[in-house]
């Protein structure tokens, strides 16, 4: 093997990028000048007796340290290439180790089915020895429509493996291949209406809530459906567990052995806590160890289609080089999407979050992000050995009476009482955001990890595309991400300790992001309110302490600005990306914040309210238009009609200040802020006054906002 590696071979390689010096330096630079802002506003909170530059030193040091640990990410960030064409000089395809792939899905109407098994269909899909590969899928919504779906599923895919195969296909989601419209052939035409009748039938069953009695076609399935008995409900129901294919005894209509597809729909108690994904994820961890037990995992949202069938060899590009480290415990692939429109009205493209990964992966690694991800089973062991022992099984048939028997009680929902799963083995519980606490916690036990981010992207997902679905899953992130923040292993403290300061620190960020919205609350109020009572609250025109906010400001937006455009987004979708981020900070952060703090002293159980991924014609349309969808009158929306209208008046007050009293010199600041945010909120003016289609702001909302806008207005003179 070292030979290979000397010939000039490798399975990949690592670079630090460009950057990482031009980084370096300007953090030095910004530092100091941060640390020289903070020290006039410690000195004019001393010498001032109101309380406006208490909240500006508020504002500011939450940015400061926001940036301060966002500099973690930028001391190494790190650029990978894998050579997968040099793989089989280190292993030959009949020593490829078994993969086990996990799909989650959790509610049929909210995840179609189509998509979910869309999704299986690209990975069973896989260049990977079917007998090999496993798919197994966790349905939270314990749904028959969903079994009914992977049912014609599993017959369908006996033609499309072969198809794909034999005609070296690249797209390998049908959906989006037939999306695609690949040439024709009467081939393709075949099989194009097979999937369509499949289409048909599931969509069919899935509008009518039940199946017909004619659809079920043998005894094995009639006897399946028949679990779904009175009494049986997504929230209270025994463990289903259903093999669909076997390998060596399925084949498809050449002859060729079929992967191995299992579904799962664990037991669901009302008494008891279920753990959302990560509960789900455990089951299907146990439930493979029962049947194929496989080294490698690879975790897929329901929506997150396979985009290239090569994925698994670039991730065994690193799982199996001999020179890599022991440690190593996951591959993480990048998050990506299709059907963005074009400048990505709701910042979905998460440049950003590459940003992080390339720079955690300098570091022990990225995090995990819930999807994507191939990891060496063995990190979920938590050091101990499987408490099921599996050995004795893997050898029978999956369809075996003892194996069910098995995988039925492994997926039962007492079956984690009194053992450490959640807490020392498998994925952790105490976050909505299990995936970065898994992460997280995996990397404080000493694993590695690894970012993949190959040209093509590896998997495609579907990001929510109107705002208040948007702002939703925002919500849950920032109370799951606030869990880790505080949790007893909190990553500043406990995290820079056991794995090293910077990535602790990358943590640290992470987890408090959604304290970003003190600043942004504070600088979409304050100096407009000041405004407006005449008050200037920063440095004159001429101070020179104003040049340092005009650096201060112009330096973060600018470097943001400049890694967003490095890493392939155009300047409409920065823009567009910043604007959300401000939104967010007005809305999704602030109700995570409360939300949080409700959860934290008891009052509610704010849970996983999983993000929609069906949308309505109208709704499409206005969102491939660029059109924001407000739509609903959510209290979410609310901080930030109110801050719009504040900003624009204020605005067009400053102006007439300038205009009757020619005084510019005190307010340059403020209407510089004052106009930025009423630019930012264009859409939100659009929405209000000039637009009539089903995604404008509703009337209702606006009446509220103009009172709360008021109310806002005259209590501010507490303040001035
Ligand atoms: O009780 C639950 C809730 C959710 N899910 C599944 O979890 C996945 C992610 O849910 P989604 O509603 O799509 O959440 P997103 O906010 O889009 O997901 C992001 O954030 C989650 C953490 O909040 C991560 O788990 C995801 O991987 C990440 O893509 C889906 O496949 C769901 O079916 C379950 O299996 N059981
Ligand atoms: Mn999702």
């Amino acid at each position: 093997m070292e030979e290979t590696r000397a010939k000039g071979l490798p399975l990949h390689t690592r670079v630090l990028m460009p950057r990482t010096w031009a980084n370096r330096v300007f953090a030095c630079v910004y530092l100091c000048a941060i640390l020289a802002l903070l020290y006039h506003h410690l000195i004019a909170v001393l010498h001032s007796t109101s309380m406006v530059p208490l909240f500006i030193l508020l504002a500011d040091a939450v940015l400061a340290f926001m940036w301060a640990t966002s500099q973690a990410f930028r001391m190494c960030p790190t650029e990978r290439r894998v050579f997968i064409e040099h793989l089989q000089h280190y292993v030959k395809q009949s020593d490829y180790p078994g993969l086990d792939v996990f799909i989650c899905t959790a509610d049929p109407y909210k995840e179609p089915p189509m998509c979910v098994v869309n999704t299986a269909l690209s990975v069973m899909a896989y260049d990977y020895p079917p007998e090999k590969l496993s798919v197994y899928v966790s349905d939270d919504g314990g749904s028959q429509l969903t079994l009914f779906a992977f049912i014609e599923a599993a017959r369908f895919a006996t033609h499309w493996l072969p198809y794909c195969r034999k005609n070296k296909i690249l797209e390998r989601c049908p959906e989006a291949y037939f999306r695609s419209s690949p040439s024709w052939s009467p081939e393709t035409a075949q099989i194009k209406m097979m999937y369509e009748r499949m289409r048909a039938r599931v969509e069919n069953v899935v509008k009518r809530g039940s199946i017909l009695p004619d659809y079920i076609t043998n005894e094995a399935e009639s006897e399946a459906f028949s679990r779904w008995a009175d009494g049986f409900t997504p929230r209270d129901h025994p463990a289903v567990v259903q093999v669909l294919l076997e390998a060596d005894r399925d084949k498809d209509i050449t002859g060729l052995t079929m992967p191995n597809l299992v579904y799962a729909s664990r037991e669901k108690n009302m008494n008891l806590p279920h753990h959302f994904k990560a509960g789900a994820l455990n089951v299907l961890l146990r439930v493979s160890a029962t049947m194929t037990n496989a080294p490698i995992l690879l975790t897929l949202d329901s929506d997150m289609y396979s985009n290239d069938s090569q994925t698994p060899l670039c991730a065994l590009c690193f799982l199996l080089d001999p020179c890599i480290d022991s440690k190593l415990g996951f591959v993480q692939f990048p998050q990506m999407f299709y059907g963005i429109n074009k400048n990505d009205t709701y910042g979905a493209e998460s440049r950003q979050s590459e940003i992080v990964l390339i720079g955690m992966d300098g570091l022990v690694g990225p995090t995990y992000i819930g999807t994507g991800c191939f990891f060496r089973r063995q990190v979920f062991l938590g050091g101990s050995s499987p408490q099921l022992n599996p050995d004795l099984l893997v050898s029978k048939s999956i369809k075996s009476e003892e194996v069910l028997a098995l995988a039925h009680h492994v997926a039962g929902c007492n079956y984690e009482n009194q053992t450490s799963w959640g807490s020392k083995m498998g994925f952790r519980y105490g976050s909505l955001v299990e995936d970065l606490y898994t992460g997280y916690r995996l990397h404080c036990e000493g694993w590695k990890s690894i970012f993949c981010n190959p040209k093509r992207p590896a998997f495609l997902g579907k990001a929510p595309i109107n705002l208040n679905d948007m702002l939703n899953q925002t919500v849950r992130w920032c109370v799951g991400l606030l869990e880790v923040a505080f949790c007893e292993h909190s990553p500043i403290t406990f995290g820079a300790r056991s794995i090293n300061l910077l990535t602790g620190l990358c943590y640290g960020h992470m987890a408090l992001w959604p304290i970003s919205s003190i600043p942004v609350t504070i600088y979409a109020f304050l100096p407009q309110l000041a405004l407006l009572k005449c008050v200037s609250i920063f440095p004159e025109a001429s101070d020179p302490w104003l040049f340092l906010r005009l650096f201060l400001f112009l330096g973060a937006y600018g470097q943001n600005c400049l890694e967003f455009m490095l890493s392939g987004g155009s300047i409409q979708r920065w823009w567009n990306d910043q604007r959300v981020w401000m939104m967010r900070g007005l809305s999704s952060m602030m109700f995570g914040l409360v939300e949080y703090l409700l959860k934290t002293i008891g009052i509610s159980t704010f849970g996983f309210s999983v993000t929609n991924k069906t949308v309505g014609e109208e709704q499409s349309k206005r969102y491939d238009q660029g059109l924001f969808e407000f739509g609903v009158s959510s209290p979410l929306l609310l901080p930030m009609t109110t801050a719009a209208i504040i900003n624009c008046i204020s605005f067009l007050w400053g102006i007439a200040q300038v205009f009757t009293q020619g005084r510019l010199e005190g307010i340059l600041l403020q209407m510089f802020l004052a106009g930025f945010a009423t630019v930012n909120c264009w859409p939100i003016y659009e929405a209000i006054l000039m637009r009539t289609d089903g995604g404008k702001i509703p009337v209702k909302l606006t009446l509220i906002s103009i009172i709360l806008a008021w109310a806002l207005y005259l209590t501010s003179s507490i303040a001035f």
